[in-house]
């Protein structure tokens, strides 16, 4: 095995200044093209504006060796034959709360993530974000605890106790419960400390990481897909595309394409660090050389095995809200919609499953059109914001789940302002980037899977009308009066302009039991008969028969009755009708449909 390696991906995420470039700097023995700040806008500023990534190997561990199918292991084609090597390559995230979207890419292609926290300030906005896109896109983690350097020497053991405590309970709640937490110093001393300054804590960390590490699942097999975060030329090469294999794997001379501009072009040569390889598959880092191909064209994208992806305009995704994000998920509200590596805002609309089947075990990789869904004004849950709750009444308009019990599964169609390019089943984050930075809030809203991607543009007409969400609509009436033992009359169920020929037919429910048909109008005002198939039974009549007599007898009709508010029929004189029906919320036609 000897002259082999196997890469992981550790993302370095984290609250701005919290010394995320200076732990990855202080990590790497080998940087790569792209690391460090290097853009000179980064420099000015003093920020990371950019995915950098980096890399460093250690002796591939006992355990991980024999864990390893041969495919794992790239050709290592330098010139010393080695010792198998772990590489772990860094992928060093912005901090900055305006550079989200590019900290929702890196976060993608990691295999761990290393929390980065200032020790002298804790938990912080975005280090609580980083730990939400963690949650949701990361296995494993670890919490790091810089600048160790400024806690006064006396009481530095105990400091680093103190927030290491903070950091456990703070992990209690999530899915990273009981991941290490290490105490280091990147930098000593600060920027203006000299680099003969060595760092503390890193060969400790180092260890921990590859104790921690596990090789993920690589697969070669499937549609050949690469995140490209950097493009640029080489004189008398040609254009180098830098990047993650998202999934599948590429040799040389293989064909690829650049979906956003449709070009396909041939492998020339390719590059792990530096060094020449001839195949590469998912979680390598890579460099592709094409040639004839202007770098400018591209800055950051996917690149993808020709025709493998496709332009949605709309898509069918799985959706869970984010504990966290502070009010509702409403059906017509926009949100910054990350669809794989690319963000735009998109317009939702959720829904359910029908009730009968909240509790079935959710599908993550496929939207079953054959099945029918509920829409929701809003996602439902348990836990709801306060201002939602005003009026009981209104729960399940205000997305409060029918008696607490919420569905193991909730959808949105998610309607894009700007088509997108994705693979299938990528992961979607919901977040209101709009919302004020400084504002202490968690700006991610919802995450899920993507389940069906919409690619028609006039998907509205020529898919939507299959997808069977509906709106459960009901009506409540009064019966006025009897006609015969068959017939009566109806009122208070339908407005007086209600074209009221659209519901003849439809299936009514006296309060006494009895199914009636509504057979048409009656007058002008919004009345109707209703025939009833099996005839009123005699109990029916009983109540149906005085109260209308009591309420001749008044003689002046109803405005006598109303003011005179003792003399109304008692209530459970009343006999109510009660008509229910289902209307597809994408059915052209908007019929009105009665289960049978
Ligand atoms: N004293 C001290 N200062 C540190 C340490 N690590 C980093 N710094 C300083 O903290 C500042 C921020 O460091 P960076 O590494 O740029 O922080 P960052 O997290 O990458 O920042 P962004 O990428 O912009 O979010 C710099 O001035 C560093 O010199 C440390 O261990 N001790
Ligand atoms: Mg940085």
């Amino acid at each position: 095995m000897a002259g082999q390696r196997v890469n992981v991906n550790v993302g370095v995420l984290g609250h701005i200044d919290s010394g995320k470039t200076a732990l990855a700097r202080a990590l790497s023995t080998t940087a790569s093209t792209a690391a460090f700040d290097k853009q000179p806008q980064s420099r000015e500023r003093g920020i990371t504006l950019d995915l950098g990534f980096s890399c460093f190997s250690v002796p591939l561990p006992a355990r991980l060796r024999s864990a390893l199918p041969a495919p794992h292991l790239a050709p290592d084609a330098g010139p010393e034959p080695r010792e198998p090597q772990l590489q772990f390559t860094l992928v060093d995230c912005p901090g900055h709360a305006s550079l989200i979207r590019t900290i929702i890419g890196g976060a993608q292609i990691i295999d761990l993530m290393m929390l980065v926290i200032d020790v002298t300030k804790g938990m912080q906005t975005q280090s609580a974000e980083c730990l939400v896109i963690g949650q949701i896109a990361c296995q494993k983690l670890v919490v790091v605890l810089n600048k160790i350097d400024l806690l006064a020497e006396g009481k530095r053991q105990a400091a680093i106790d103190k927030m290491t405590k903070k950091m456990q309970k703070t992990l209690e709640s999530t899915k990273f419960r009981g991941a290490p937490i290490i105490p280091v110093a990147a930098k000593p001393g600060g920027p203006e400390a000299p680099e003969t300054e060595a760092p503390q804590g890193i060969s400790e960390l180092i260890e921990l990481l590859t104790f921690q590490i596990s090789i993920p699942t690589r697969d070669p097999s499937g549609s050949f897909l690469m995140s490209v975060d950097h493009c640029f030329s080489i004189k008398g090469q040609g254009t180098v595309m830098t990047g993650t294999i998202l999934s599948g794997s590429i040799s040389l001379g293989d064909s690829v394409e650049i979906p956003a501009l449709k070009v396909v072009k041939k492998v020339k040569s390719m590059q792990m660090f530096h060094m020449p390889v001839t195949t590469a598959m998912q979680g390598d880092r890579l460099g592709i050389c094409v040639t004839q191909f202007d770098p400018k064209l591209l800055e950051r994208g996917l690149v993808c095995a020709p025709e493998s992806l496709h332009i949605i305009h709309a898509a069918l995704i799985s959706v869970e809200k984010i504990p966290y994000f502070r009010g509702p998920l409403q059906t017509k509200a926009k949100f910054h919609i990350t669809v794989g590596h690319e963000t735009v805002m998109g317009r939702l609309m959720f829904f359910s499953p029908a009730p009968d089947s909240f509790d079935h075990e959710p599908v993550l990789d496929a939207f079953d059109f054959s099945r029918e869904y509920l829409f929701q004004e809003q996602y439902l849950c348990k836990d709801l914001a306060p201002a939602a709750t005003d009026s009981g009444q209104t729960n399940e308009k205000a997305g409060q789940a029918p008696d607490g019990h919420c569905p193991r599964q909730q959808w949105a169609l998610v309607e894009f302002e700007k088509p997108v390019t994705c693979p299938q089943l990528c992961l979607v984050i919901g977040s209101r980037l709009d919302a004020d930075i400084h504002a202490n809030m968690c700006r991610l809203a919802f995450h899920g899977v993507l389940l069906h991607g919409l690619q028609d543009k006039n998907y509205a007409e020529s898919l939507l009308p299959r997808l069977r969400v509906y709106k459960l609509k009901h009506k409540h009436g009064l019966v006025e009066r009897v006609i015969d033992d068959y017939n009566v009359i109806g009122r208070s169920l339908f407005k007086k302009e209600t074209n009221i020929q659209l519901f003849v037919g439809l299936k009514v429910y006296l309060s006494t039991g009895e199914l009636g048909v509504i057979d048409s109008a009656f007058g002008q005002s919004g009345k109707f008969k209703v025939h009833i198939p099996g005839g009123l039974s005699p109990e029916s009549k009983k109540i149906l028969m005085p109260s209308l007599k009591k309420r001749s007898r008044a003689g002046q009709g109803e405005v006598a009755e109303r003011k005179e508010g003792v003399e109304q029929p008692e209530p459970a004189h009343h006999v109510t009708l009660s008509l229910s029906f289902k209307r597809y919320v994408f059915d052209t036609h908007k019929r009105m449909v009665q289960s049978p």
